[in-house]
Order: C-alpha cells, then structure tokens, then sequence
C-alpha cells in the first residue's frame, strides 16, 4: 500500500522526509519502505509533523469546528491533512550480511510503501513463530493485523536480557510471557526464578495445558517455599558469613577468616566445627575469653537463627534446574539481607557447575545452560547489595559457559551501569521518571534517542524490544499469557463487596469503643 510521497532528504544522509495524508494514519516506530534497484529498502518512522497548522483564528471558537470554517470560506481541508514524517533508512535485508544501506536516500516523488507482514518477518525476525529456538514474546504496535514479534532463544538468553519498565507498566506479565515460551516443546528450557513478590506459581498452569505438551514431553514448574529454601553454611563465603554477623571486631574477623580457610579447605562444615574451633583457640589460650564468646554468641544468635541456612541441607541444583522446567524462589517471607545472600550463594553455584561441566573439572556439575529471572534486579544488581559481585561475574562471564540472565526492574538507574550493558536484548516499557529514561538512553545504546521519547506515552503490555534478538528496535504489544498471571493487581472493592457479601461484615461496628490494653480479655 502507497502510503506517502518523499520530500526530500532531512538532516542526516540516513534519514529523509515524506510526505502524507492523516488518513494513511502512519505512526512514530511504523516500518514503510522504497524501492531502490528491485529491492525493498526497509525505513523506520522517527518524526510525525504536520505540514501546517490551522490559523489561529480559525480555533477561536471551541464550538465551531475549524473544518466548517474551511467549507465557509470555500477552501479545502486537505491542505491542513497532510503530514510530513522522517524516516531513517535501515535498508534492504539480506541473511548473510543484515541490513545494507544502499547508501543513496529515495528521490523526491518516489513513493513509499507501509511494509507488508512478509517483509517485516523477513527483515526484523531471526526467527519464525513456533520455530525451535523461538520466543513469540507478542506482536507489532500499531496494526490491525497480528504481526509476531518473535525472539531468537539462543541469543536472547545468552547474552541476557534486561525488562525495565515503571511499576505496573507489564514486567512481571510478559516475563511469564517469556517463561511460557521458553517451556513450550519448541524451547524445553531450564529457568530459575527468584520471585520476592509470589507472582511466578501461576505458571504451575502450564502443566496442564495442551499447547505446552508434545509427544512425551510435558514441562514442569516447581515452586520452593521458604522451607524449601535453604542453603549450606560451607557453601557461603567468608564474606557472606561476615555479613551476616554484627558488629564483628577485628580479632573477630581475623579468627573467623582463619578457621573459615582452615575448614573449606577440607570441603563441607558445619557451624558445630566452626564453634569447636573458635574453643579450641580459647583453650590453647590463642584466643581471650570476651572474643571467643563473643562470636561463638553472634555464630548462635545470627547464622543458625536464619531460617534458609542449615548446616546439612542445600537444594540439590539438579532438582532445581533441569530442561523443561521452570523452579520458582519464592523470596516473599525473607529480610532484605536473606535473600541478597541466597541470590549470592546459589548464583556463584550454578556458575561453578556450570564451569565444572565444561571444563571437565571435578565436583557438582550442571550439563546443560540454564537460564536465572532476576526480579526487583536493582535490589540485587546494584553495587551496594551482597549479590553485586556474583551477579557482575555472571553477566559478564556467564555466556561462556551457559549461564543466561534477565534482569527486571521497575529502577534501572540504581542498577550498576557495567552490569546493565551487559545486558544484550533489551526490553523496555512504560517509563515516566525522567532519570530512568535518561539512563535507558546511556546504557541502551541500541534504542535510538527517538525511540526513547516514546517511553512515556506507551500504554500497558507495551514495550520497545531492542537488541541481538532482533534485527532492529521494534514497538511491541506483549501476547496473552496462556497462564494467569499472579501479579494481577487486586480489584479492591469487588473484594470488598465479596466478603461483605458472606455476612461478615454484620456487627462490625457495633463495638465502636477503643480498647486501652487493661479493657482486654
Ligand atoms: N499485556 C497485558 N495484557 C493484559 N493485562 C496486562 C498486561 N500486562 C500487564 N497487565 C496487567 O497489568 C497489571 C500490572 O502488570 P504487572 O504486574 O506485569 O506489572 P509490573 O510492571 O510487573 O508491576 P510491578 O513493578 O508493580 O511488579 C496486572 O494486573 C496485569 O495483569
């Protein structure tokens, strides 16, 4: 479809203006293309301007619409129809070599044509919809027709992927989105969620869902609780182990960093060992009576009052990952300080299993790559938390050896910027805070600065993907999770109306006088 005429060249060599009437209705972010030498040039739309304004006068009157006015005076509207757009050429796509710019913009009165759905899945898509290694994350913003937008597996969870979007703005539901895809027949993926608000179980559906089974091959999504949580005392660092303990002084750190070699050069220990040492030290008169006492109190009071550490038991890493399967943390129950350490303790895990299976090395060994959801990633990722170092290694270091990450965030500016542009395939959403857009733009350097000024006006399950999964930035509206999704915000007062609705609510007010504690039973 002929959508415009080209005006000229604009500004820059890659970019050039055309002319169009409002009824074509092209929007910021649409692909159109021209023709040069038989082949489709691809073009992105950046700018929408119309081509001349109404004369004040003709606005003076809220009433009268300015149209009539026109009629009245027996011009014609088309004139203030018409809209001027910028276009920046991406090229003609070839699979060998990506886009190639001919190099030469279109000619004044060359047409220009909205892309054909054939030609935006060949030149925007690494891959097909349903076909292995795929994620059909949703699909192109601004058509009627459903265009998917589908995502390359491979390098998507790889090179890790970053959701960043203000709060409420759809994370949370196109991540399980994501995870969906991820445990269809076409992906069989291992996935690990660290999930602080309770929003991942209702992926538990996925068990029972035709489109997710094929042949013998049915996924499975496991759900850790708080008790289920739990991590071995020999598996946490010296460091972690130090911070988990208060006001340590420093002939204290200096015995704990002693025993703390002394026993993890022999593998597993248990706090007991930890405490009969520090005794002994006491008992060959190494160590004063106050300071062995004194840690012996903070190794009682601290480490073995927290519930997820045990001095035997840790969640064997092939229950928790395994292909087609999804295992959910759920974090809900735990301080700020526990779950930076079992995000610490458990990443650094994986990742040496990881390398272990690699390279060949002896001890625990994960043989296939496995991709960790990072939720709330600014509370993990930023550089004052205890999982920043496990997590910067990772992000940096994991694609060698299968380790994917992605991070989510309703803050992506108190994330670390290293570990952020990392980050390969970006995905990012509603965004008002001007500081977070701001540092979208410095660390997202593939979204385009006029791709960034659309952050603001996108509505719900809306979202810009950029990046190595796909050949060029592209708008997208996320697709329907098969699932439910647990974060759906609550609709209070139909729960509100529910519960007066069983006669609960009858006699509530009847006791209106305040209780002082000595009143109660
Ligand atoms: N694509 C979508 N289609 C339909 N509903 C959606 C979509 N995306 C989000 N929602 C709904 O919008 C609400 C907020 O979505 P979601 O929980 O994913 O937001 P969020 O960005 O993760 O928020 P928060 O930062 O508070 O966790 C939910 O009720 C969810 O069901």
């Amino acid at each position: 479809m002929k959508v415009g005429i080209v005006k000229g060249p604009a500004e820059n060599p890659y970019e050039f203006r055309f002319i169009t009437p409002d009824s074509k209705a092209l929007k910021v972010g649409e692909f159109v293309y021209y023709v040069h030498e038989g082949k489709k040039v691809l073009c992105r739309i950046t700018k929408r301007l119309p081509l001349r304004h109404y004369p004040d006068i003709y606005l003076s009157n809220p009433d009268v619409e300015p149209g009539r006015i026109l009629k009245v005076l027996g011009l014609s509207s088309r004139e203030y129809d018409l809209f001027e757009m910028r276009a920046t050429i991406l090229g003609y796509y070839s699979r060998e070599l990506g886009f190639v710019n001919p190099r030469i913009p279109p000619k004044p009165g060359q047409a220009v044509f909205l892309a054909e759905k054939d030609v935006i899945e060949e030149a925007l898509l690494r891959k097909k919809k349903g076909e292995l290694g795929s994620i059909h994350a949703g699909f192109l913003l601004n058509r009627d027709e459903d265009i998917p937008i589908v995502l390359d597996t491979s390098l998507t969870v790889s090179e890790h992927l970053a959701i960043l979007a203000g709060t409420g703005s759809g994370k949370s539901y196109l991540a399980g989105v994501i995870v969906e895809e991820l445990l269809k027949p076409y992906n069989r993926a291992s996935v690990l969620i660290f999930d602080p608000h309770g929003e991942y179980h209702t992926l538990k559906e996925v068990e029972g869902l035709d489109e997710f089974s094929e042949g013998s091959y049915r996924p499975s999504v496991k759900i850790y609780g708080r008790e289920d949580i739990k991590l071995r005392v020999s598996e946490l660092d010296y460091d972690e182990i130090v911070n988990l303990l208060p006001n340590l002084t420093e002939k204290m750190e200096a015995t704990l960093s002693r025993i703390y070699r002394d026993l993890s050069e022999r593998g597993n220990f248990t706090s007991g060992d930890i405490i009969a040492r520090i005794e002994e030290m006491k008992n060959n008169e190494e160590l004063a009576e106050s300071t062995a006492s004194g840690l012996i109190w903070r190794i009682r009071r601290y480490l073995l009052e927290m519930e997820i550490i045990d001095d035997y038991r840790h969640m064997s890493l092939k229950d928790l990952l395994k292909p087609g399967q999804a295992s959910v943390l759920q974090l809900t129950e735990m301080n700020d300080l526990e779950q930076e350490i079992l995000v610490s303790a458990l990443m650094k895990r994986i990742l040496k299993a990881r390398i272990n299976a690699e390279k060949g090395l002896d001890g625990e060994k994960l043989d296939y790559p496995v991709f960790v959801i990072v939720e709330e990633a600014h509370r993990f990722a930023s550089r004052d938390s205890r999982s920043y170092d496990v997590l910067r290694t990772i992000l940096s270091e994991g694609r060698k050896f299968g380790v994917g990450v992605c991070l989510i965030s309703q803050r992506p500016s108190k994330i670390d910027s290293d570990i952020l542009s990392q980050c390969m395939t970006q995905i990012v959403m509603r965004i008002v805070n001007p500081a977070d857009q701001e540092n979208i733009r410095k660390s997202v350097e593939s979204i385009g600065r006029e791709m960034i000024e659309e952050l603001p006006g996108l509505t719900k399950g809306q979202a810009i993907v950029a990046g190595v999964a796909v050949n060029t930035p592209v708008l997208m509206r996320a697709r329907k999770r098969h699932t439910s999704h647990g974060g759906a915000s609550k609709n209070a007062p139909e729960e509100w109306i529910r519960w007066s609705e069983k006669g609960e609510s009858r006699g509530i007010f009847v006791d209106r006088k305040a209780r002082l504690f000595w009143d109660e039973d």
